[in-house]
Order: C-alpha cells, then structure tokens, then sequence
C-alpha cells in the first residue's frame, strides 16, 4: 500500500513521516524530492530564484520517474507499507501554480496529463491542512516556494484536487499539537492495514476539527 503525505510547506509532513518510522518499523520510508543526483538537481533548481518553471516540472518529474522504478515499485511488489514524504500532488499543486502565469491554459491538467501514463496513484493521500499564512510562519520563508501569496496558490491547487478524488484524500487537521495529527494519521494507517476502510472525508474533516 502507497500512503502519501501532502500539504504546504510548514504543514508537519516531516515531523509525522519521522514519527511514523518508529510506530511501522517495517514500512519503507521514502520522500520527494528524492536523496539522489535527480533530487541534488531539483534542489539546485529550488535554490534558483531565477529557474525557468518549466524546466523546474521536468526535474521534479524526472527524480519522479525516478524514485518510481527504484523505489515505489520494487518495495509495492514485495507487499511493502509504504509513507512518502510529498508525491506527485506535489508537483500538480506547486509546479501548476509556478506555471499559472505561464503561457499554459490549464497548467494543473498539464502536469496531471504528464504523470498519467507512467505514475502511480497513491492509495490514500493523508493532506495536512494548514492555513498559508500559519505555513509561512512556520515554514521560514527560506526558500521561493515559502512565500505567502505562493502558498495561497498552491493551497488552491490542492483543493482542487481533493475536490476531484475525494476518496483518496484524507484531510487532517493540522493546526492541532503535534501529538495529536500523529495520532490521527496512526488511526488512518490501521484502519487502512486492517483493511477496515475510513471514513468518508468529510466526516473526517469533522473529526478533525473537534
Ligand atoms: N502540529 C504542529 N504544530 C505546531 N508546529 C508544528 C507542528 N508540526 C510541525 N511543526 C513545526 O513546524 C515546522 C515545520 O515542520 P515540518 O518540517 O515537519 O513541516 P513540513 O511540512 O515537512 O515542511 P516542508 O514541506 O517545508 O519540509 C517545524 O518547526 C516543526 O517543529
Ligand atoms: C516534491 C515537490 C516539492 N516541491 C517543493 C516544496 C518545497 O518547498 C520544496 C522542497 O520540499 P521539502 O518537502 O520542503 O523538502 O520543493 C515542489 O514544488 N514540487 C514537488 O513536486
């Protein structure tokens, strides 16, 4: 099974991924970008203030395509749970809105249109909801990406997201302590192993929010 965490930078994937390894010690823990030359290039990328946007989807995509064939794929044929630290919403949530003043029409679609024959889907997408503003306070501000007015963007584009696969999304409070979104993201990765399902997601956003 493939669960993905997504969310805005500052959102706590980080600190629940860390976490989760010592809950699951024999699920493969693995991150986007990538500890690779593919990611080393995607961080150069990221460092550039100046990176054309288009050539910045391409890197992401090809540590992507990458981090598939070496890592994803062979452990999901052993039967392997696997946690990814970011994934391809990833790339449709932030490169779409790096390309939204691009001469692209609908540049969410164009990077969907662009995984679709090769990636694969995650079975549930545990997406950490934090507030853009909060995001950037806790993010830093150390990098292009960590800028308020780009986070509501990105933000945007993972709404729409979750709009067109509710199923897959599952949507976690992340404005609660840090115990408790772990926690919560503990009770979605049993009931998903015991195979017993959960709930649906906006049932799920009430819980989340009591
Ligand atoms: N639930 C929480 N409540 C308050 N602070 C938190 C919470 N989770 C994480 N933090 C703090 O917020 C900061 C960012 O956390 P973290 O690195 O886990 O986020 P992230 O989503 O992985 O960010 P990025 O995408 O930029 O790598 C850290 O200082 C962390 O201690
Ligand atoms: C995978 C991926 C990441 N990003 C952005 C989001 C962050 O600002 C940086 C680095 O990620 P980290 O989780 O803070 O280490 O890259 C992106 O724009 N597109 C992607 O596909």
């Amino acid at each position: 099974m493939l669960l993905t965490l997504e969310g805005l930078d500052g959102s706590g994937k980080t600190t629940v991924w860390e976490a989760l390894r010592a809950s699951y010690p024999d699920a493969v823990f693995t991150r986007e970008p990538t500890d690779s030359w593919y990611g080393d290039a995607v961080y150069r990328s990221i460092a550039d203030d100046d990176a054309d946007p288009l050539a910045e989807l391409f890197l992401y995509t090809a540590d992507h395509a990458n981090h598939l064939s070496s890592t994803i794929e062979p452990a999901l044929e052993a039967g392997e749970l696997v946690v990814s630290d970011r994934y391809c919403d990833s790339r449709y949530a932030y490169q779409a809105a790096t390309l939204a003043d691009s001469r692209l029409d609908r540049p969410l679609e164009y990077v969907r249109d662009i995984h679709r024959p090769f990636t694969r889907e995650p079975d549930v997408t545990v997406y950490l909801d934090l507030d853009p503003e909060t995001a950037t306070e806790r993010s830093g501000s150390t990098n292009k990406f960590e800028q308020r007015e780009y986070l509501e963007r990105v933000s945007d584009n993972y709404e729409r997201l979750i709009e067109a696969e509710p199923d897959r999304f599952v949507r976690v409070d992340a404005t609660r302590p840090p115990a408790a979104v772990l926690t919560r993201v503990e009770s979605i990765i049993d009931d998903l192993t015991d195979d017993r399902g959960v709930e649906p997601t906006e049932d799920r956003d009430i819980d989340d929010r009591r």
